[in-house]
């Protein structure tokens, strides 16, 4: 070792009182000083040399009595990520089934900071011990002890507690970019699923969509996108207003218009693992709730294409069964039915927003149809998603941002013309991207491409006929209360703006616009007769409404809210009129 980086290592970075320690002095002192007196030497001196230092020194240990210390992982994590030039040595590791690397500072090592103006130091100790193990061969091995200290000015050590809290608030956010996401099913067909301990199998997830790469207005990215981070940050307020952690979002839209590339991006935002529920192979309630259970806090709990994974919808309705036709379950050879042995709404229900969904923190769920008015609307009520995002065709912002993904472009001279051809025109941004991937190379042929595809699709595509007989029924039903108690029911609209909750209106073409809903507790008024053309502010102040939509009262059961319908929904649903 060079005199230089022993006098660092030894001296310059302990603070006076520990160089002196480190020197014997004070065994020496012990020696010939009864004891009485050595320790009264010791703290003048140590007085005495505070005096002239103008620092204090703050040690964060490994462990204390034994336990780790989180505040030492902690300022591991945040300092190894802190770029320093002095660096000359640092520690790699990586474990098995990890794709990411961990760096962190080795002995000596030290970094500088900034914090609010004040310049902090560190510097990391491992002081090695020998331990003799007390094994049949007397082995022994050397025990480290690690440590931070950190230097600050005496006259700037107010700013600690900030300090030590920010690098906690750090540390969390970076652990949470380095971990290696799980993407989880619960379909069968894996291994044997009865074999397995956990009821989810899972692989690694990793999946390049990403905020930026999601084609969408870019006014409802940045709203997706804070409410993410209003809920991260939001234990303490989730605490204190008596609410489980957790968020639920309905994503609706046609197909290819990015529902899926939504979910994974939100799971790369939040690093959270994804749970891909397969609502088909969930046998019943108490099965569906076990799942619940087997899942980690700061997950995405999915079921893609909720209405078509079961009959929700109709299954309320149902008849009850005769005695006689019931499966005799004390039986032997008694089978569950088929129906039985389902999944009811009420046990979806819960699993959403009933006491066991509590049970964990940081769980976003999340449900994807392609038809919203085929949701029974119990699953659309406020406090069971909050949040209602509809992704629509592609709109020239929206192409903006495939152009710059796909063909690395920011402008073209075709721009003006694809602006126009987009109005009116009903094309999927998968539609779009497929045009890009063919053509990535040539920019223009791409474009001109899109321009004729454009045109070819000014049509817009009609939605399926109703799937079954039940749907037939219940929306002969929702027709039949609808006529019956016109006083309170709602109006058709037309109406083709937007009111934003700061009381500005904005122009916006019915269907090509991603539109996002908030669903609150204080959402839950029914919807009010409008006259046509009216757009609607919901108290909550949330902007919705707009283009052809239709205000639809569900007066099913308990439903005491209405939800917003497309137009093109079946026309026998009755217009509301007052
Ligand atoms: N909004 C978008 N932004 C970026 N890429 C998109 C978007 N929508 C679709 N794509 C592209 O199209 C492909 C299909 O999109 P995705 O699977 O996300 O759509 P979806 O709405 O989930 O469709 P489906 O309802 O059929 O499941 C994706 O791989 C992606 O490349």
């Amino acid at each position: 070792m060079s005199t230089r980086m022993m006098y660092r290592s030894v001296g310059a970075m302990f603070e006076p009182w520990t160089w002196l320690a480190s020197f014997g002095f004070f065994a020496f002192l012990q020696q010939f000083i009864p004891r009485e007196y050595s320790s009264r030497i010791r703290r003048l001196i140590r007085s005495w040399l505070h005096s002239f230092n103008p620092y204090v020194y703050c040690h964060v240990h490994e462990f204390e009595n034994a336990i780790p210390n989180t505040l030492y992982s902690d300022t591991e994590i945040y300092l190894s990520a802190l770029t320093s030039e002095s660096v000359d040595r640092i520690n790699l590791s990586k474990s098995k089934g990890t794709k990411t690397m961990t760096v962190k500072m080795a002995h000596d090592q030290e970094r500088k900071d900034k914090f609010e103006g004040v310049k902090i130091e560190w510097t990391h100790y491992c002081i090695e011990r020998p331990k003799v193990m007390w094994t049949a061969r007397f082995e022994t091995t050397s025990d480290e002890k690690r440590h931070f200290t950190l230097q600050i000015h005496r006259k700037e050590k107010d700013v600690l507690e900030r300090y030590m809290a920010h690098i906690q608030e750090q540390a969390k956010l970076l652990k949470r970019a380095a971990r290696d996401l799980r993407l989880y099913t619960n379909s069968k067909s894996q291994d044997s699923y009865y074999l397995q301990r956990s009821p989810w199998t899972s692989v690694n997830f990793v999946h390049p969509a990403t905020f930026d790469t999601l084609a969408l207005d870019g006014d409802l990215k940045r709203k997706i996108s804070e409410d993410l981070d209003r809920f991260a940050e939001g234990e303490a307020y989730y605490r204190r207003v008596g609410r489980a952690w957790k968020r639920g979002y309905l994503l609706y839209g046609p197909p290819g218009t990015g529902k899926s590339s939504m979910i994974a991006a939100i799971a790369n935002k939040m690093r959270y693992d994804i749970y891909d529920l397969e609502l088909t192979e969930v046998e019943s309630n108490v099965q569906l709730r076990k799942l619940l259970l087997n899942t980690s806090n700061k997950s995405v709990i999915v079921i893609e294409d909720i209405d078509c994974s079961l009959d929700l919808s109709g299954q309320r309705k149902k008849k009850k069964k005769k005695p006689s036709e019931e499966p005799n379950p004390a039986h032997p050879m008694s089978k569950p039915s088929k129906e039985q042995s389902k999944v009811t709404l009420s046990g979806l229900l819960n699993f959403v927003d009933g006491l066991w969904s509590c049970c964990g923190a940081e769980r976003i769920f999340i449900f994807t149809t392609n038809y919203m008015e085929k949701l029974d609307p119990a699953l659309l009520r406020p406090g069971r998603m909050d949040m209602h995002i509809h992704l629509s065709y592609c709109t020239f912002s929206a192409f903006q941002v495939l152009a710059r993904n796909y063909l690395q472009i920011e402008d073209h001279e075709l721009f003006d013309k694809l602006e126009t051809a987009f109005e009116g025109s009903y094309m999927t941004p998968a539609e779009v991207s497929e045009i890009f991937v063919a053509e990535q190379d040539f920019p223009t042929r791409a474009l001109e491409n899109l321009l004729v595809a454009l045109d070819n699709h000014r049509v817009k595509p009609s939605p399926p006929p109703p799937d079954s007989d039940d749907e037939q029924e219940d929306e002969k039903e929702v027709a039949a209360k609808s006529t019956k108690g016109k006083d309170d029911q709602e109006k058709e609209t037309t109406s083709d703006v937007i009111k934003t909750s700061n009381g500005t209106i904005e122009p916006k073409a019915p269907e090509k616009q991603n539109s996002i809903r908030n669903k609150t507790d204080s959402d839950d008024s029914p919807v009010k007769a409008k006259p046509k053309g009216a757009s609607e502010t919901h108290s909550n102040g949330t902007i919705f409404l707009g283009g052809n939509f239709r205000a639809v009262k569900h007066g099913d059961l308990d439903m005491d809210y209405a939800h917003l319908s497309y137009d093109d929904c079946d026309d026998s649903l009755p217009l509301l009129t007052e």
